[in-house]
């Protein structure tokens, strides 16, 4: 990915980051640097993420789901950094694949009912994905597919591959029924594992190039270096840390390519739990180009100016013609395609924020396609990591959703845990019809 952080110099606009400054941080992004290589080379929890185009297998991966390749469809059971990468990938390339994918992330009941009822369960994959083994809604959401399976007379043994880590339920789960299985690699968080197994699983079912979603990660990796005007994934990285100290506490998320819609909602958890620690991190907003310029741009460049906005733009895309019109005042569209409107939508927007001096970032990719995406996964990574040394919070933890997690399981009498008690002692303030 080559980043432009032209828009959010302080030359531009407010709050904006002045040359001089980026030249001081510089010498902190070195520190980080240093920091963050230890940490590779050791294979520290949460840095040995950073190592995953190196470590993952590919071949492994496609051996190990080769009972269920080219399934007609394709349920990943799984929430958060358990299903996001995998969303991610699937959706950004789902023109290039026969199988549909669908991620089951949310427990309500409806939505999963429809979606059992609607797939073709004998020729469905389950690809359910827990690094803990332990989380409620996944677990909760396998039961109710694998009953599915049964009621239709589906060997749902036969169709599911597990990735969990070395031991706990879904690992014992998964023994006792022989099922074909890979780890989560050690020190590799969640939100950081979309480039090992927890992600690839996803992909290799729906035929994709794992080998170039790999290379496209590893491209990223040999840019990592000591200074942030030579590192694209640094460079955003060190940008969004000083617009947020400037001001910026909100980072709306826009790419121009539907397809990476989901990619987004990734974004969101990895920078919001990554780096939302000690009254500190920025507010990962998911915004979708063109169709956000006609809801939420008036916000963006006229409301509070507490915002950097980050585009998302790919340089080639498959295009369509816009046809002619027998209308005279339409005749401009007719002289062009569905993508060049896209563009000049983009730079229209782009264009207007920068007039209104309101910060924003473009991050640019050659197409969506897998080597990109690998880029753009493992810069993205890389740049919260980087973000995370500069504001001194624990990036690889998160010990708020935990909080939840245990609630969640004592109020449901999955064990004794004290945080469930504060759901009894909520404060009323009732106003009712
Ligand atoms: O992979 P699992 O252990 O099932 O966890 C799934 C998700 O659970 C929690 O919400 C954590 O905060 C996330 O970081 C994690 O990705």
């Amino acid at each position: 990915m080559d980043v432009d952080i032209g828009n959010a110099l302080a030359s531009v606009a407010s709050p904006g980051v002045s040359r001089e400054s980026l030249e001081r941080l510089d010498e902190q992004v070195a520190d980080a640097h240093e920091r963050i290589e230890d940490g590779m080379a050791d294979g520290e929890h949460g840095y040995e993420a950073l190592n995953l185009p190196r470590r993952t297998d590919p071949d492994e991966i496609r051996r190990t789901v080769e009972p269920v390749a080219d399934a007609e469809a394709l349920l990943t059971v799984g929430i958060g950094g358990s299903a996001l990468g995998a969303a991610t990938i699937t959706n950004a390339l789902a023109d290039d694949s026969e199988t549909e994918a669908v991620s089951l992330d949310n427990i309500d009941p409806e939505w999963v009912s429809n979606h059992l009822d609607r797939l073709p369960l004998e020729d469905t994959a389950i690809n359910v994905v827990s690094r803990s083994g332990t989380t409620a809604e996944t677990l909760a959401n396998f039961l109710t597919v694998r009953e599915a399976f049964e009621d239709a007379g589906v060997d749902w043994t036969e169709r599911t591959i597990v990735t969990t880590g070395e031991s706990g339920p879904l690992r014992d789960l998964s023994d006792r029924h022989d099922l074909p299985s890979l780890k989560v690699p050690n020190g590799v968080p969640g939100r950081f594992s979309a480039l090992s197994a927890v992600g690839m699983v996803a992909a290799a079912v729906c035929g994709h190039d794992l080998e170039a979603l790999l290379e496209g990660a590893a491209a990223e990796a040999e840019t990592l270096s000591g200074s942030l005007f030579d590192c694209p994934a640094y460079a955003y990285g060190a940008t969004s840390y000083a617009l947020d100290a400037r001001g910026a506490g909100m980072n709306a998320m826009v790419p121009y390519a539907e397809s990476l819609e989901t990619y987004s909602e990734w974004f969101a958890q990895l920078w919001a739990e990554s780096l939302g620690k000690d009254d500190l991190g920025q507010t990962p907003l998911r915004a979708l180009g063109v169709t956000d310029q006609h809801s939420q741009l008036q916000l963006y460049r006229a409301g509070p100016r507490d915002k950097v906005v980050t585009f998302v733009t790919p340089r080639e895309t498959d295009d369509r013609a816009i046809p002619d019109t027998e209308v005279d005042d339409l005749a401009y569209l007719g002289d062009a395609t569905l993508g060049e409107l896209l563009d000049a939508e983009f730079e229209a927007t782009e264009a207007s924020l920068a007039a209104a001096g309101r910060p924003n970032v473009r991050i640019e990719l050659e197409r969506v396609d897998e080597y990109e995406l690998g880029g753009l996964l493992y810069g993205m990574e890389a740049a919260c990591v980087l973000a995370g040394e500069l504001y001194g919070v624990n990036t690889f933890e998160q010990p708020a959703v935990e909080w939840a997690k245990k609630a969640t399981r004592g109020l449901l009498g999955g064990g004794e845990f004290e945080e469930a008690d504060a759901v009894a002692e909520k404060t009323e303030l009732r106003v009712e019809r």
